[in-house]
């Protein structure tokens, strides 16, 4: 049997290295910055993550396509919000009974460019030596040179603020109204599975785009304050660093995912910085440093807080350390009902351990 001749695509690394592969989605070109996540299973959780906002992702899983898509269930929020994709086996056709349909023409309406044919370990061996840089995908353009000058145009996420692209732009509730506990949630690119978790435990959220202010918040006289996750540098906004040092202020409850971590760490005078690589998988393993015990857990960051500036700190304590790195996993405040991991206790996709740190915060909330 011969196999359908496939379109060619390019892939060109910012250094100009050129990786020769098959178009995949949207006929076209597209550019970000390309992240490598190491996760066996969960691609539409990852797709629909707003954190990968402006991203090119690599699945060092080899066979990335095969169980289709499940619209709404597996979204984590309404449609695909990574810029492109790049993965070693793509299969166009789906085997699985509850699929709505194929990865391929989810990412043809949705207008995401990808490439499939590339040796993966290759490639991400070499984003890992070199560290994380951008790139440019292409099944239009099959001139590298051409694909080198267009990179240029592709944004260094170092200093870019996203949030306000991706995150909800009018406020929307969720939960039972009655509830004892009324959560102000803002949202710089929230994951749909985080509400949930919230909501799951008894909590009356309301979502607030990214830019509202502290006094919005503060008028659906939340009982805590939710910080999300989301793109972007921690660095470059400053607007939500002062709600959060205005809800600081209010003495209630404060949990901070990912981007809500290095938020609340800069409004307690903690500065950020881009890795060399960021952490993307499932299977970090981070120390719960209070009870002793590790966890496994479910990753997506390439910015991090400086440790130095944590272990200095006075009134800040680390409660979780990665242990393959070392880096701060999560931090929690001595003067202040608050704290925040830079990991992903939702778990969506991943493994559950760490879905305690929503009871806590509830706890905290009692
Ligand atoms: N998942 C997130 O919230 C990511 C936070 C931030 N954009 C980073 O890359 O570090």
């Amino acid at each position: 049997m011969t196999r359908p001749q496939q379109p060619e695509a390019l892939l060109v690394l910012q250094d100009g290295t050129v990786f020769k592969g098959f178009a995949l989605g949207k006929i076209g070109t597209a550019g970000g910055e390309i992240c490598f996540n190491t996760g066996m299973t969960g691609y539409q959780e990852i797709y629909t993550d707003p954190s990968y906002f402006g991203q090119v992702i690599v699945n060092t899983t080899s066979h990335i396509g095969n169980y289709g898509i499940q619209l709404g269930a597996e979204e984590e929020s309404a449609g695909v919000k990574i810029r492109g994709m790049v993965c070693n086996f793509f299969s166009p056709t789906y085997s699985r009974h509850l699929a709505d349909g194929s990865l391929q023409q989810y990412f043809e309406k949705a207008n995401i460019v990808g490439i499939h044919g590339i040796d993966t370990r290759q490639l991400v061996r070499y984003i890992r030596d070199k560290g994380v840089m951008n790139c440019i995908i292409s099944s239009v353009i099959l001139d590298a040179d051409v694909l080198r000058a267009e990179l240029a145009n592709v944004p260094d996420m170092a200093g870019l603020e996203l949030s306000s692209e991706v995150c909800t732009q009018t406020t929307y509730e969720l939960g039972e109204q009655d509830s004892r506990f009324r959560v102000a949630v803002l949202d710089l690119g929230v994951k749909k599975s985080i509400i949930q978790s919230l909501a799951d435990r008894g909590a009356y959220c309301k979502v607030f785009p990214a830019k509202t202010s502290f006094s919005e918040l503060q008028a659906f006289n939340p009982d805590g304050f939710f910080i999300s996750n989301g793109p972007g540098d921690p660095a470059a906004m400053p607007y939500a660093v002062e709600t959060v040092k205005q809800a600081l202020d209010t003495e209630k409850p404060l949990f901070g995912i990912c981007l809500g971590h290095q938020i609340l760490s800069l409004a307690s005078g903690i500065g950020t910085y881009k890795m060399h690589n960021g952490h993307r998988g499932l299977n970090h393993p981070v120390k719960n440093l209070i009870t002793g015990l590790c966890e496994v857990t479910s990753q997506n960051h390439g910015f991090a807080v400086v440790a130095d500036e944590v272990m200095d700190h006075a009134n800040v304590e680390v409660t979780h350390l990665n242990l393959n790195d070392n880096t701060i996993e999560g931090i929690r405040r001595k003067d202040k009902p608050a704290f925040s991991v830079q990991y992903h206790p939702e778990a969506s996709p991943g493994p559950h351990d760490s879905r305690y740190l929503f009871d806590d915060f509830i706890t905290l909330m009692k």
